[in-house]
């Protein structure tokens, strides 16, 4: 175990550690030593009724994450936790704070903050189920979603919030009787999204009405670097735990990229997800509009295709997710919205249709395969315009990625079909477009129900079929 002496990093808060900033803080990395690795929650110190829940999880011992940060939690530190996708960054923050819940019982006693709704109500499933025998209560604050209900559910004070920040802000400043003044704990899990520009108002609210001598937690499988970024989180001598020194995908994840003509895209993805039939995708594009768009173009193929982007209701984005994770749909089109935290075991393959424009994104995307010790695959599309953003993310994860084996000429026969599915599409399209318009009706950014044109694309469904 690596461990420098800290020192303050005198920028603008004085007593500020920061080992981005100095290379002086205490630093945890990935332990080689076996003993470590046999290591068991009651070894950290981890309590028997917590250790027993563990158990029934089917948790058998802590992950590299979580023999690095919970001691260190469990002794006070403030917390900068870095590790791979699936690793079990939630369990590392969960436990400490529902161990500490458990000494001093208190409501409002943690916050934790995430970039999407979907992610909060994850998180909080997961503190449920973690805190089930110690009857932990939890209030998930998200946009989307009816105010009173949740100024209902924060009047009963729970013990933990987990909330978006913008929701999160409209609450402190216009819900009576709630406030955040006596929190032990925050949590913000994504730190790095969460710190970044877009939640930069909505963050520095916050930090101004939570007690400033309460603990502080930053999770990410990507960190910034940027000082004032970290400063931002104003973290109190803080260490850092990594079990990996650079950003690294998981071992088990099999990458790959096409390189193929953009406009082709469409017949290079019906292709794949022929030559991969039988298999759950997440398929991430760039835009709303263009998630909607292939749903439909894969429906009209006979695919159990369905979409996930931000300008849908809550209500659908929520329905669409549970489809996907009930098995109900075998094909998820998403757009960044889900390329974090989101934990649904049985994604196999992950589609970058298109590529992301941030590197760090990339990282995030295919970590929704291959969790938790699962294996899963990766293929990203790199058209014409692609290729300097493939390099960048080549250069983040360090290594060059195998191309993936495809037969043009079998892609160009599917390209009829194809063609045709996109003119339903577009078709499809344009009447949601003009049902959105129209005053209460709510079916516009869903596709199950919209026109049945689909059924006119010759052949109907494709002889493999991806379920
Ligand atoms: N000690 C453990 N043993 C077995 N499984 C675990 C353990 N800890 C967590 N898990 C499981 O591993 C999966 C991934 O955990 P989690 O969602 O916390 O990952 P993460 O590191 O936050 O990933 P991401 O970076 O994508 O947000 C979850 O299904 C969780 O239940």
């Amino acid at each position: 175990m690596l461990r420098v002496t800290a020192s303050p990093c005198h920028v603008t808060c004085p007593g500020v550690h920061c080992s981005f900033l100095t290379a002086n803080m205490e630093t945890h990395v990935e332990d080689p030593v076996i003993e470590e690795e046999e290591k068991t929650f009651r070894d950290l110190g981890i309590t028997e009724v917590l250790c027993e829940t563990c158990e029934q999880l089917g948790w058998k011992k802590p992950t590299k994450i979580q023999l690095e940060a919970i001691p260190m939690a469990l002794q006070g530190r403030d917390v900068i936790g870095l590790a791979e996708t699936g690793s079990g960054k939630t369990g590392a923050f969960a436990l400490p704070i529902l161990q500490t819940l458990l000494e001093n019982p208190q409501k409002l006693y943690a916050l934790v903050l995430t970039p999407t709704r979907e992610l909060a109500f994850q998180i909080s499933e997961q503190f449920e189920a973690l805190g089930s025998s110690i009857g932990v209560k939890s209030a998930v604050i998200v946009g989307g979603i009816d105010m009173m209900s949740q100024s209902l559910a924060l009047a009963k004070k729970p013990h933990v919030v987990i909330a978006t920040p913008g929701r999160l802000v409209d609450h402190l400043e216009n819900t009576k009787g709630f406030n955040l003044r006596a929190i032990k704990y925050l949590v913000m899990d994504e730190a790095d999204r969460i710190l970044n520009m877009d939640f930069e108002s909505e963050v520095d609210k916050i930090l101004k009405v939570i007690p400033r001598d309460r603990k502080t937690f930053l999770f990410s499988a990507t960190m910034t670097k940027k000082v004032q970024k970290l400063q931002r989180a104003a973290l109190l001598n803080p260490v850092r735990c990594a079990v990996s020194s650079k950003y690294q995908t998981v071992e088990k994840l099999q990458q790959y990229y096409i390189f193929i003509p953009s406009k082709f895209k469409d017949s290079y993805l019906v292709y794949i997800l022929n030559e991969l039939a039988g298999n759950s995708f997440m398929i991430f594009c760039s835009t709303c509009n263009n998630t909607q768009r292939i749903a439909l173009l894969l429906r009209n193929l006979g695919f159990t295709a369905i979409p996930l982007h931000g300008q849908m209701s809550q209500s659908k984005r929520l329905g669409s997710l549970n489809k996907f994770k009930a098995k109900s749909r075998s094909v998820l089109l998403a757009t960044d919205v889900a390329s974090r935290g989101l934990d649904i075991p049985h994604v196999d393959v992950v589609i970058n249709f298109d590529i992301p424009t941030h590197s760090k994104d990339y990282i995030h995307r295919v970590g929704r395969t291959a969790r938790a010790g699962r294996s899963g695959k990766a293929i990203t599309f790199v058209t014409q315009y692609d290729v300097e953003l493939f390099q960048r993310i080549e250069h983040l994860i360090g290594k060059k990625l195998p191309s993936f084996p495809t037969q043009e000429e079998e892609v160009m026969m599917l390209n009829e079909r194809v063609t045709e599915a996109q003119r339903f599409a577009r078709i499809e399209l344009r009447e949601l477009g003009e049902k959105k318009k129209r005053p209460r009706d709510d079916k516009g950014d869903d596709t199950e129900g919209s026109s049945g044109v689909r059924k006119k694309v010759a052949g109907g469904k494709f002889k493999k079929k991806a379920h």
